[in-house]
């Protein structure tokens, strides 16, 4: 079992002088226990990784395919819900509770129409093909009815109390149709806390990104990340080489410092990013990536900031940043929103949030946050409505 462990020495004062008393105690070495996530965490693991090898066969023949053009949706929709249903699937399996409960992006609405049956049988072979493939369930067929309940698991409200999975079977989906970064994000909450968190990131190279040295894993890719409280993150090959634990980027100068972005200047601002690293200082230009990838990318270190600023009106979900805070938080970086409160994942299926999401290392928070004010200050002065 994973333990943190606290080093403290302590003096006594005497309550009538509050001079210090004489003597110390001897340092004292406190061992607290991890709750102990490690049952979750295998299959968490094991459930992200096949339900990345379903995606990754379904976008190696988007993008083979000469009949499908790039804006065809249903490839997409078909490993969304293939995802979903695996990654239910696998829990339920491994885990074994009576009080499984999954807030997920998809639901079975659109599957249950009659026109909808050919893409309906499609999902149900690739998730049978994909179980069978691993070896380790001994399923019959899975029949339509089987997929279309699974995908429905992911209904869940979430909130404050008790344990949900949360699940976003593909984030970045633009990402995905291009044959660029998507991600597999798998987190757990725990009394509305994030306790583990897995990202399995099919595309992303195990070089760091943005490197100009040569690497010996510079044409490897697929990277699963993972994370528990208390314990640390770690990264692997999708192929399953064995776990590294990793951290984020220290530098303190912002000089030093790249950032991350939205590849989609629909889904974050990039103006607003801009003049945020100016003020800071940043030199490089933006690394733009779709998906969780960046909270990835960033816990190992590979930039030192990432910007989030959806336009206005858009709410965020808590797919779409439960494992990514959890795999950076434990890799010692910090996430805040544009206000510098931490996330709260306890108020059901969306984030309540100021503004935006920013991340980086404990050292160059103060200095971002300041420039986060200033810049939006700025601009909300030059346009009032934001
Ligand atoms: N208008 C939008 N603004 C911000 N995020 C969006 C918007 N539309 C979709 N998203 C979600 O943003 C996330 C990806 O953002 P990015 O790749 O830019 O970091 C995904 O979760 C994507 O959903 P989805 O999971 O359906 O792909
Ligand atoms: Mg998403
Ligand atoms: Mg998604
Ligand atoms: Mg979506």
């Amino acid at each position: 079992m994973a333990s943190t462990v606290l080093s403290f020495s302590c003096q006594l004062f005497s309550s009538k002088t509050r001079k210090p008393l004489s003597f110390f105690f001897p340092r004292k070495t406190l061992y607290i226990a991890s709750m102990g996530y490690e049952k979750e965490l295998i299959a968490a693991k094991k459930a992200a990784s096949l339900a990345a090898r379903l995606c990754q066969k379904v976008q190696k023949a988007l993008l083979q395919s000469d009949v499908q053009s790039k804006s065809d949706k249903s490839p997409v929709t078909v490993a969304d819900y293939g995802s979903q249903a695996l990654v239910s699937f696998v829990l339920r399996r491994e885990l074994l509770t009576d009080s499984f409960s999954l807030v997920a992006e998809e639901d079975s609405a659109d599957l249950r129409t009659d026109g909808a049956q050919e893409t309906l049988e499609r999902i149900t072979k690739l998730v049978s093909d994909t179980l069978s493939s691993d070896g380790s369930y001994d399923i019959s067929p899975l029949s339509r009815e089987d997929v279309l309940t699974a995908i429905d698991s992911g209904k869940s409200e979430g909130g404050p109390n008790g344990r949900h999975w949360v699940l976003d079977p593909i984030d970045g989906t633009k990402g995905f149709l291009r044959g660029d970064q998507y991600a597999i994000a798998l987190g757990l909450l725990d009394e509305g806390k994030v306790v583990l968190g897995v990202l399995a990131c099919p595309n992303l190279p195990l070089a760091p990104i943005g490197s100009t040295q040569q690497h010996s894993l510079q044409n490897q890719v697929g990277c699963l990340f993972s994370a528990e409280i208390g314990a640390g993150t770690h990264m692997q090959s999708l192929d399953g080489s064995s776990p590294t634990k990793v951290h984020v980027n220290s530098t303190e100068n912002p000089e030093d410092a790249s950032f991350f972005e939205s590849f989609e200047a629909a889904h974050s601002l990039h103006d607003l990013s801009s003049s945020i690293a100016m003020k800071l200082g940043v030199h490089a230009p933006p690394v733009r990536i779709d998906s969780q990838a960046k909270y990835g990318a960033l816990a190992r270190g590979d930039g030192a900031i990432y910007l989030r600023f959806p336009h206005k009106g858009y709410r965020e979900k808590i797919w779409d940043h439960a494992a990514g805070c959890i795999v950076v938080t434990e890799a010692g970086g910090i996430v805040t929103d544009a206000g510098g409160n931490p996330l709260d994942f306890s108020k059901g299926r969306f984030l309540d949030l100021d503004t935006g999401i920013i991340v980086t290392n404990q050292k160059l928070m103060p200095l971002l946050l300041k420039a986060v004010r200033d810049a939006i200050s700025e601009k909300s002065q030059a346009t009032p409505s934001l």
